[in-house]
């Protein structure tokens, strides 16, 4: 019997090249990838079946959360992660081959809010002044540029943008800080965890834990139902609840699978004291080749 292969769709935040599709690329290098303008677009892709998964920005080692995705998660849907992966994220300064011999004036820099964040040192120094532009992706600026060529702009991103979009490099590497990493969530509407192996390190479980409001002590009572039960948080972070100032939400992460006897008596304990633990499930890590 011929076993025909259908491809699984994959959506990210487009357009192609941008940092999201390297991570979405490397992890499904065989399925179809589905660029979409905004993060809530990728994961409502999943929600409504359009997609079986999504691959959306996490966390930033120079900048932190990506709080639109994290609270997209909290607030608006129901889907778990079956799978991260790390990418190091290197950002260049590239323009319109037509501006070659212009760029030390450009007029503007474009570029994915994160990115501009992650190059201040660099934009304050050399380009002070200069109007910063956010785009939707690293991607979307340089394809800018290229849809702009008798404009004297620049755009920051990686070097897949700079030859699919056909712009030049003027300057490499230009992110204040060499350790920059993105954490990227696999999303779907199943917990389970990704039929892909070489994965890196022990399994991860994703936790949003909601705190009874106003009692004195409670965080710390949340710390030793882990700490006891020697249970690794590798992040803890909190995150506006959105119904008023001093009210949050925590994110956890824990280095255990959520089917663990530890984890179930964790899960029971902290019912115990009025908190509301929502699992992400338990996923594990997977490194995009140059990470
Ligand atoms: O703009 C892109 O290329 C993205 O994939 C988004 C994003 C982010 O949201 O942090 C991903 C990695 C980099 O940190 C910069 C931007």
């Amino acid at each position: 019997m011929i076993h025909e292969y259908s491809q699984q769709k994959i959506a990210y935040l487009g357009p192609e090249a941008s940092f999201t599709y390297i991570a979405a690329e490397s992890l499904f290098p065989q399925e179809q990838h589905i660029p979409m303008t905004t993060i809530p677009e990728c994961i409502d892709a999943v929600v409504e079946g359009k997609v079986k998964y999504a691959v959306v920005p996490l966390e930033n080692a120079l900048e932190g959360i990506v709080p639109l995705t994290i609270d997209y998660l909290y607030h608006e849907v129901d889907l778990f992660v079956v799978g991260e992966i790390l990418e190091k994220i290197q950002q260049h300064l590239m323009v319109n081959r037509v501006q070659l011999a212009n760029w030390h004036n450009v007029e503007e820099i474009h570029s994915h809010s994160h990115a501009l964040a992650q190059c201040h040192k660099y934009l304050s120094y050399r380009f002070s002044g200069v109007p910063l532009i956010q785009s939707s992706s690293t991607s979307a600026a340089a394809k800018f540029v290229a849809e702009n060529p008798d404009r004297c702009i620049a755009a920051i991103g990686n070097s897949s943008s700079a030859e699919k979009y056909n712009l030049e490099i003027v300057e490499k590497n230009i992110h204040d800080f060499h350790f920059n990493h993105t954490r990227f969530f696999v999303l779907s509407k199943q917990n389970s965890r990704l039929p892909i192996e070489q994965s890196i390190g022990e399994p991860k479980t994703t936790l949003m834990l909601t705190l009874p409001s106003d009692e004195s002590g409670t965080l710390h009572q949340v710390l030793s139902v882990f700490a006891w039960r020697k249970l690794n948080l590798s992040k803890i972070e909190s995150r506006p609840l959105k119904t008023g100032l001093g009210q949050y939400f925590f994110i956890a992460d824990v280095l255990a699978d959520e089917n663990h006897v530890m984890m179930r008596g964790a899960f029971e304990e902290l019912k115990s004291i009025g908190v509301t633990v929502k699992s992400l499930g338990t996923y594990y890590t997977y490194n995009t080749p140059e990470t």
